[in-house]
Order: structure tokens, then C-alpha cells, then sequence
């Protein structure tokens, strides 16, 4: 009998980009010849586990059906939040006849760099767990928490333009645990549904899937991925991404 879980892959990509601040989508920035979408989508495609890929788009997108993609790909309309955007991608894969049971692997459009071989260990990984397993890196720097005091006039220049205000240490944070999400996230189908209704119904504010789970004290495992596997967040990421995909390549 064979009792591997089928694996359902999703790629997130419905959002906007602010903090990268480009005038398109940062998904569709072009790095090593190729938009980050694709590169993603090809980094997948690597992986003995999936041979399809739903892509989780915005409502107003006109540009990835334009791409050519290494696997075949189907679509749905993504969300404000990006867990509505995974959402609306979980809805898709039911609409496929998914089991409850299959696995659903969840991947950022803006996470091109993804080794591999670290998607293959966070599916097998995940295949083992009740819930479900995701990659990520254990915090390398040194952590500050910070404060922020009122801002007195003196923060308004000679010009009446406003300031930033300063930031000052209020304590040092043990790393020990502390670990930086990433994705592939891999989770069962199934439960990945319920525990985004209660997110829902609960109106919770939540940044990844595995968030999801923590709140209703689902164990989710950690698979130490590698540091490559960096997210296009701000436009300093792109000098480094650039760089990971030549060096890998
Ligand atoms: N409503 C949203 C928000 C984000 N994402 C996707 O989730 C991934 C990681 O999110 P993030 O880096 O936060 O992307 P953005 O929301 O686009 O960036 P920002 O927060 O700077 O606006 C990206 O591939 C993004 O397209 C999504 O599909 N739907
Ligand atoms: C899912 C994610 O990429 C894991 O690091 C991340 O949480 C996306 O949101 P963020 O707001 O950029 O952390």
C-alpha cells in the first residue's frame, strides 16, 4: 500500500511589495534573467514531491499568465492578508479533490533562492509530523528590544518637517529558540483549513501559516533550512539575492 501523502504546492503571490517600494509587484522584479515568480516556481519544479503549482495571485494581476513556468500551473485570487491569500489557495486545492490528509506546501514568490534539497527535507519532515514542518534559520545576531520615547517639538527640523524618532535600547533578548521563519511551510490540508477558519473567526493577526497553529498549541516542526533562502523585503535584498542565485548557479 503506499501511504506517502500527496503534496499539493502553492505559491503565494498576491501581494504588493511596500516595503520594496518598486512601481511593479515585487514578484515580477527580474533577477538572473527571470522574474522572482519563476524562479520560485522552477526552484519547485526541482522537487520530486510536485509536478504542479497553484499560484495565488492579486484580483487586478495581468502578469502571470504572461510567464512561461517550468511545471504547469492553474490560479486563484489571493487576499488582503496574506493567510487569506493561502486562504483562497487551500479553497483551490479542495476544489481539485484534495484528501484532507494530502499535504499543502505554502511558498513565498518573493523566497527565489530556496535550495532544493531543503524543500525535499521540509516535505519528508513534514510527512513524519501530526501537523506539519517548516524551514527556518536559527537567529544568528544579537537581539534588541527597543523603546521609543515621546516625541518632544525638538523632533521638528528648522523646516517643520518631521523626523523619525529615535529608537533606544531597553534590554537585550536571549536568542536561545529564536528562530527566522521561512518558507516552503508544508502542512495537511485539512487541518491547514481549520486552523485558518479559527484565524478568521478569531480576527487574529498573523504573518505566516505556522502562526496559524501555534495559536490553538499545535506543535509545528523546525527544519533548520539554509541561509540562502532569503525573502525580497526591502531593496538592499536584491543586491544579495542577486548574488545567491549567480552563486548557485
Ligand atoms: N495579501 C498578500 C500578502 C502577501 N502575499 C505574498 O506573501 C509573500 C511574502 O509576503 P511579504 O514579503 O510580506 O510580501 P508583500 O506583502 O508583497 O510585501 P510588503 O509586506 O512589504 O507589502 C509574497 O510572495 C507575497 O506576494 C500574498 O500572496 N498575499
Ligand atoms: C511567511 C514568511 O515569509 C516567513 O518568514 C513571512 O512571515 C512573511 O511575512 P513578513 O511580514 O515579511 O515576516
Amino acid at each position: 500500500m503506499n501511504t506517502t501523502p500527496t503534496v499539493h504546492a502553492m505559491i503565494v503571490a498576491a501581494g504588493r511589495g511596500s516595503r520594496f517600494g518598486a512601481s511593479i509587484a515585487k514578484q515580477y522584479t527580474m533577477l538572473q534573467g527571470q522574474t522572482l515568480l519563476q524562479h520560485s516556481v522552477a526552484r519547485l519544479a526541482r522537487s520530486a514531491y510536485i509536478d504542479k503549482c497553484l499560484l495565488v495571485v492579486a484580483a487586478d494581476d495581468r502578469t502571470a499568465q504572461t510567464l512561461d513556468f517550468a511545471i504547469p500551473t492553474y490560479y486563484a485570487i489571493g487576499g488582503t492578508e496574506r493567510w487569506q491569500s493561502v486562504q483562497a489557495g487551500v479553497a483551490a486545492i479542495s476544489r481539485t479533490g484534495a484528501a484532507d490528509s494530502d499535504l499543502v506546501l505554502i511558498h513565498d514568490a518573493a523566497r527565489p533562492a530556496v535550495p532544493s534539497c531543503d524543500i525535499d527535507r521540509v516535505v519528508e519532515a513534514a510527512m513524519t509530523e501530526p501537523y506539519g514542518a517548516i524551514l527556518a534559520t536559527p537567529v544568528a545576531d544579537t537581539l534588541k528590544l527597543s523603546y521609543t520615547p515621546p516625541s518632544p517639538q525638538s523632533e521638528l527640523t528648522h523646516d517643520h518637517i518631521e523626523q523619525t524618532p529615535s529608537s533606544y535600547i531597553k534590554q537585550t533578548i536571549d536568542r536561545t529558540h529564536t528562530w527566522q521563519a521561512q518558507t516552503p511551510q508544508v502542512f495537511r490540508l485539512g487541518q491547514l483549513r481549520q486552523v485558518l477558519t479559527h484565524v478568521a473567526k478569531q480576527q487574529l493577526s498573523i504573518t505566516d501559516e505556522a502562526s496559524a497553529f501555534e495559536h490553538l498549541s499545535l506543535p509545528i516542526r523546525l527544519v533548520t533550512g539554509s541561509r540562502q533562502n532569503i525573502k525580497l523585503t526591502y531593496p538592499d535584498d536584491a543586491i544579495l539575492l542577486t548574488a545567491i542565485l549567480a552563486a548557485q548557479s
